[in-house]
């Protein structure tokens, strides 16, 4: 069998879909993106195709290894990306010429449901009791949102206590009835995250997400030295060589590899079983698509330390597109009690409805994340 051709397509809401198709009529799905450049992912993935096209699918940890060496520079976001769609739709042949789900081929199921949560505030988090009552009645009962607005380097006891209050509001609401991680998004620099974890400890969030900048990881032990509150990160660091340094350092309690951003299925089962290691759980970043959710379930169904697994329904990136839009089998991502089974069907376990993402790729959004300004005018993370 040989490759013989890629095919991109960027469709709303922000998302990348790779077809990757074989002599032989087997197809592949991979969802290559990076939020806000998928443009420049797509040029990273036709530039990878010298290494693909004519070889044997089969071959995935060669292929791999090819696209991350052989161009002599390696790593960051936008290769990484490339690479994690590929290795994707590479699992996803694999997976359909054996007729088995991609787990099977890895030693099979390590539990019998993962466990999902789900986003509820919105960029600036509002409204967040009412979207946990709607979702407690679709069964979940863990959910994500934004720990702050923008926040200064320095900031203010007022900035500190609209951030507590919120957290308050929701335990006083909800008791110990749901769990739920703040994640601070790369808003909060090490001057505040102390403050912070200190005035939130006594809520016990479930976990703090990316306390500081993924550039600033030194501060992750330094940090957990002084909380109890569980760290976790990930979703801006895109291979095993940029975690290995992290689970040394320690302070880590949780890991949140992006399965579309951190080289895919070959990679990301490396990172987990490094973080097994350090007694550090995997929850894996998922914001996006039916082909990045899926790579992720693949995952975390033979990983023992997978532990929580983002979904994008309803989250509130996705407007004019929405998890599920794109899947024939929609009912294989069926969320029951907050739970998601195995996919069953060969590869990924995604049928992808083709003609609905070629019709949704004729507009597709060139989507952006808003840039933020603090009030002296610079430039805030958002
Ligand atoms: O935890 C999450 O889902 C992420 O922080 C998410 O909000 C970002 O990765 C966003 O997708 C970037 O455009
Ligand atoms: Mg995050």
């Amino acid at each position: 069998m040989k490759i013989i051709k890629l095919t991109t397509y960027r469709v709303p809401p922000r998302w990348m879909l790779l077809k990757i198709e074989t002599d032989e009529g087997v197809v592949g799905w991979g969802e290559p993106v990076i939020e806000g450049r998928a443009r420049t992912v797509e040029t990273a993935v036709q530039e990878m195709e010298p290494y693909l096209i004519g070889q044997d699918p089969s071959r995935i940890n060669d292929l791999w290894q090819t696209m991350y060496r052989a161009g002599f520079y390696r790593g960051g976001a936008i290769l990484m990306s490339a690479i994690a769609g590929i290795d994707q739709a590479l699992w996803d042949i694999k997976g359909k010429v054996l007729g088995k789900p991609v787990y099977e081929l890895l030693g099979g199921l390590v539990r019998d449901r993962m466990k999902m949560y789900s986003w509820v505030g919105g960029d600036r988090p509002s409204d967040i009791i009412e979207q946990i009552r709607t979702l407690q009645k679709g069964g979940f009962n863990t959910f994500k949102m934004n720990g702050t607005e923008e926040l200064g380097m320095l900031d203010t006891s007022a900035k500190v206590d609209e951030a507590v209050r919120r957290v308050a509001e929701i335990r006083e609401a909800f008791g110990t009835t749901i769990e739920f991680g703040l994640d601070f998004h790369g808003r909060v620099a090490a001057p505040m995250a102390k403050t912070l974890l200190r005035e939130l400890e006594q809520f016990r969030p479930l976990f703090v997400e990316e306390p500081v900048l993924a550039e600033q990881a030194e501060y992750y032990p330094r940090l957990a030295e002084m909380t109890s509150i569980p760290l976790a990160a990930g979703e801006r660091m895109y291979s095993r060589f940029e975690f290995k340094n992290v689970f040394a350092a320690g302070g880590l309690s949780i890991v949140q590899p992006d399965l579309s951003h951190a080289g895919g299925i070959t990679e990301c089962l490396k990172i987990a079983s490094m973080a097994e290691a350090y007694d550090i759980t995997l929850a894996p970043h998922c914001p996006l698509g039916p082909v990045a959710l899926a790579a992720c379930l693949t995952v975390d169904f033979v990983s023992y330390n997978a532990v929580l697994q983002e979904q994008s329904m309803g989250i509130h990136y996705n407007k004019g597109g929405e998890l599920l839009d794109y899947v024939v089998n929609k009912e294989d991502f069926k969320i029951v009690d907050g739970y998601c089974n195995p996919l069953p069907k060969p590869g990924l376990g995604v049928v992808v409805d083709e003609e609905r993402v070629i019709e949704a790729s004729k507009n597709a959004p060139d989507w952006r994340n808003p840039v933020w300004r603090h009030e002296d005018g610079s430039v805030a993370e958002w």
